[in-house]
């Protein structure tokens, strides 16, 4: 029988985020490039509770919008990553598993931003079963399902947790996941690389994009949401590619920045904003995000005053 290990009675969403594959973030900072074979020693070490849909729950509750989590959590990890929830006011709602869920490493040196991301835990069928039953109990507005799959997930189970019940459904997954989608969805956020993974093109320029991202949206999807890094994001939907550049911010890291992007999107969507405004949220919070280290929550206060610091184009 499969646990539940969540605060509170399950009550309606505006948003529930599904992260089936959650991790500790844990990220290093050290002041020499690494060398092989050498001991790198730092007194700078951050943890954080992450996992795409985690990080977007985190991100949307601090800019306003109630947005419980779910998915899969086992072991010490999912344990600091419920406590830390619980801490930031975040409801939350998982399946506990026997598996261990994952620690994922990233190391900022001078030379660069080194990501280790573990596969994770294998998950059971019936612990997926208990994930859809938690959906259709929350039956939110919206769902979002972010990040990789578990292993022994294959990807027909986002198509049965978009159709588990009338809500829309926002996926950030990789391209290999995406491209193997058949469902109807509200927006996918695939990055450059997941974008050319999807649709097997070569994205180097805006307009490369453009293009791959008008392919994808018409396998089901209302909006392509590009990320494009420094370069910043695009907006394609059936009559319009809008084309944001990132703001030009002192960058920490990156860790976050494309959850970051999907939440004030749909923050933006939540509060009724023309998706033009929605886009222009999007890169605020993105900038806010890529500002701080790991996926630590930063200061949202002025995000929707700002928006228009964001030029938008039509592509
Ligand atoms: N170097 C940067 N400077 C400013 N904004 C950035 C930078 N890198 C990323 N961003 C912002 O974060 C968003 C998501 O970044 P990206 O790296 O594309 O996502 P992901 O984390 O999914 O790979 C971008 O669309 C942009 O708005
Ligand atoms: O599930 P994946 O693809 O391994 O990614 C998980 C990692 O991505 C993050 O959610 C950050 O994602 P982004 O940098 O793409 O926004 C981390 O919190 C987490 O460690």
């Amino acid at each position: 029988m499969t646990r539940r290990d969540g605060a509170g009675t399950p009550s309606h969403a505006d948003v529930l985020t599904v992260t089936m594959n959650p991790a500790v973030d844990h990220t290093l900072t050290v002041e020499e490039p690494l060398r092989e074979g050498e001991v790198a020693r730092t007194d700078d070490a951050q943890f954080d509770a992450g996992g795409k849909g985690i990080n977007v729950s985190q991100y949307l509750t601090a800019l306003g919008v109630e947005a419980p989590a779910t998915g899969f959590l086992g072991g010490p990890f999912g344990r600091m990553i419920a406590e830390t929830l619980d801490d930031d006011g975040v409801a939350r709602d998982f399946v506990e598993i026997d598996g261990r869920t994952r620690l994922n490493t990233t190391v900022l040196s001078p030379d660069g931003e080194y990501k280790i991301n573990h596969n994770g835990p294998v998950v059971g069928r019936e612990d997926v079963d208990a994930l859809v039953e938690r959906v259709r109990d929350r039956g939110p507005d919206r769902l979002v399902v972010a990040g990789s799959l578990p292993r022994g997930i294959d990807a027909d189970v986002v198509d049965r947790l978009a159709g588990a019940g009338p809500w829309e459904t926002a996926v950030d997954m990789g391209g290999s996941v995406l491209e193997r989608l058949s469902g109807a969805y509200l927006v996918c956020k695939p990055n450059r690389s997941e974008l050319g993974e999807a649709t097997g093109r070569a994205v180097e320029t805006v307009e490369d994009a453009a293009s791959a991202a008008a392919e994808l949206r018409e396998r089901g999807y209302r909006y392509v949401l590009a990320s494009l890094g420094a370069d910043g994001a695009l907006l394609v939907s059936e009559s319009d590619a809008l084309y944001a550049p990132a703001l030009p911010v002192d960058v920490v890291d990156t860790v976050g920045a494309g959850d970051a992007l999907l939440s004030g999107f749909l923050a933006g969507l939540a509060r009724g904003e023309p998706i033009e405004d929605a886009l222009r949220t999007a890169v605020v919070v993105a900038a806010r995000v890529v500002s701080v280290s790991g996926t630590s929550v930063p200061a949202f206060d002025d995000v929707f005053e700002n928006r228009e610091q964001v030029t938008v184009t039509r592509v």
